[in-house]
Parts: structure tokens; sequence; C-alpha cells
């Protein structure tokens, strides 16, 4: 589903997008949901994810500060959406920097039915089996097109690699966005905001196709271009981001010849 016709859906039925997320980005990940149209709620306790889920469009699920009992919570979300038929968007974040972190997004990805996985080149790299630098969080390096690729290839899922160029592949597919501005890379949460967007486009289109997860982060990469206009640094870059999510969700025709969608496969 293309970015406008995802904000109309979203502004009409407000669909709530579970997330199980990390405590740092946390914040701005509800803030970039709700501006971006649809409820968030963070829920993570096990007596109560399942039900949650069970109420929502779609179910984020991002590993950023995981420990067992949390990626318990995930299984069990997971599998009340998948009863459900909801889109499971996971960001496998820190993949490749600790055996702990690589091994819970596989499990993830082996026991749930994952519509779209969303991470940057180094994570998306690990999870394809390629070699990859990931230090903490921070991809170093990669290519981010062939870790798409291989990844979407041997995990059977829409498959996005971040960066500089985001690359989104699936169902053989290949979509290359242009958008976006380096401030991105200068906040800490900015890859998790860009799936949480990935997760209310997916709520509104009811898949995680490849066209639907590349017009999020088209649309997501337009906002970051619009708050680089007028921000003095990284501090401001966060609001005016928001503000750019909001602005463009209430009149998506402004998006109209910005979105830089490619098809490249
Ligand atoms: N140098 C850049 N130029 C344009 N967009 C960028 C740049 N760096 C990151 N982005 C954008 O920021 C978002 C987060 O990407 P990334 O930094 O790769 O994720 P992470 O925070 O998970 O490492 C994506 O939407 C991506 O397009
Ligand atoms: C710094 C950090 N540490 C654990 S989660 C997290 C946030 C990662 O956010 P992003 O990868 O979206 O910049």
């Amino acid at each position: 589903m293309r970015a406008a016709e995802a904000l109309r859906r979203l502004g009409e039925r407000r669909p709530l997008v579970h997330h199980i997320t990390n405590y740092v980005s946390v914040g701005l990940v509800a803030n970039a949901t709700l501006c971006t149209g649809a409820l968030p709620v963070m829920a993570h306790a096990r007596e109560e994810v399942a039900e949650m889920s069970g109420a929502a469009g779609a179910l984020v699920l991002n590993i950023g500060t995981l420990d067992e009992r949390q990626v318990e919570s995930m299984l069990a979300a997971g599998k009340s959406a998948n009863e459900r038929g909801i889109p499971v968007i996971l960001d496998p974040v820190g993949a490749g920097a600790t055996r702990m972190r690589t091994l819970a997004a596989e499990r993830l990805l082996s026991e749930l039915e994952v519509s779209a996985v969303c991470g940057n080149a180094g994570e998306i790299a690990t999870l394809a089996g390629l070699s990859a630098e990931v230090r903490g969080v921070e991809s170093i390096g990669g290519d981010a097109g062939a870790a798409a690729r291989e990844a979407a290839a041997s995990l059977g899922v829409t498959v996005a690699a971040t960066g500089p160029v985001d690359h989104v592949c699936g169902g053989g597919r290949a979509l290359a966005v242009e958008n976006g501005h380096p401030l991105l890379g200068r906040v800490v949460g900015s890859g998790c905001a860009s799936t949480a967007v990935i997760g209310c486009f997916a709520a509104a289109a009811g898949s995680a196709d490849p066209e639907t997860v590349a017009h999020a982060l088209a649309y997501f990469g337009c906002a970051g271009e619009e708050a680089a206009r007028t921000s003095g640094g990284p501090g401001t870059f966060e609001g005016r981001l928001l503000d750019a999510l909001a602005a463009f969700a209430a009149d998506p025709s402004v998006l109209s010849g910005q979105l830089r969608v490619s098809d490249v496969g």
C-alpha cells in the first residue's frame, strides 16, 4: 500500500499498535506511532501480552534491551497475533553484537510467523548468515542491498535493511528508498521509530508487503528531510521529526512528488 492511502486509513481507523520494545527509545517510538496516526501501547508483562495483541492491528517486537522473560512475552504476543492474522514486525536490534541477541532474533523468526524484519545493514546481514560488524546497536559498514536480498531469500519474509539508502526485498521484489537525512543517524532510536512506522503502515494495510514497508520508510525519510530543514542539530531535530510525521499524516497530499521509492530488482 502506498503512503497516502496508508496515512488516510490510519487517520480514519486509528488502529492500536502493540509494541514490546526497549527502554532506550520507548518514548520516541510511542510518539512516532501516535504522530503517524495509530494508537501506541507498550505492554510487556507475560500475563497480559496475548490479550493486548488480541486487540491490536499490528505487533512490533524490538529486542533492543531484551532478557529471557521478555523473549517469552514476545513469543506469547506473537502467537496471539498469528492466531488473529495481524502483521508481526521484528526489529532485531543488536543482532550480531552478542550471541544472545542473534539467537533471540532467530528463535522469534523460527517460532513465529513474522511478516517483516527491519534493521540496519549489519543486523540484517547477520540474520542472512553473511559476515557483518555490529558494534552494540550500530552497523559498521556493510552492503544493505545484499543483506536485504539474502535475508529475504533465506527467511522468506519481507526484509528492510536501513541506512543512507533503505533496501526492501521480498516476494521477488527489490525496492530502494532514497528519502532520509544524515541527522537520522545522530538520534538514538531513529531505527526503532522507523520500524514503528512500518508497524503502523502494516496495521493499515493488513500486511507488510515490500511496497507497504518501502512507503513507510519513504514517509519516515521525508519527515527526516523536512525536520532537517529547520533544526539546529540532533536535539531540535528529534522534535521536528515528530512535527513533520504529524504534518504529513494530517495532509498526505503534501508528500506527492517527494517519495523516492524505486524498483531495483
Ligand atoms: N546517512 C543517512 N542518510 C539518510 N537517511 C539515513 C541515514 N542514516 C540513517 N538514515 C535513516 O534513518 C533510519 C534509521 O536507519 P539506521 O540508522 O540504519 O538504523 P539503526 O538506528 O537501527 O542503526 C532509516 O529510516 C534510514 O533511512
Ligand atoms: C542505544 C540502544 N541500546 C539498546 S537499544 C538502543 C536504542 C537503539 O536505537 P536505534 O538502533 O533505533 O538507534
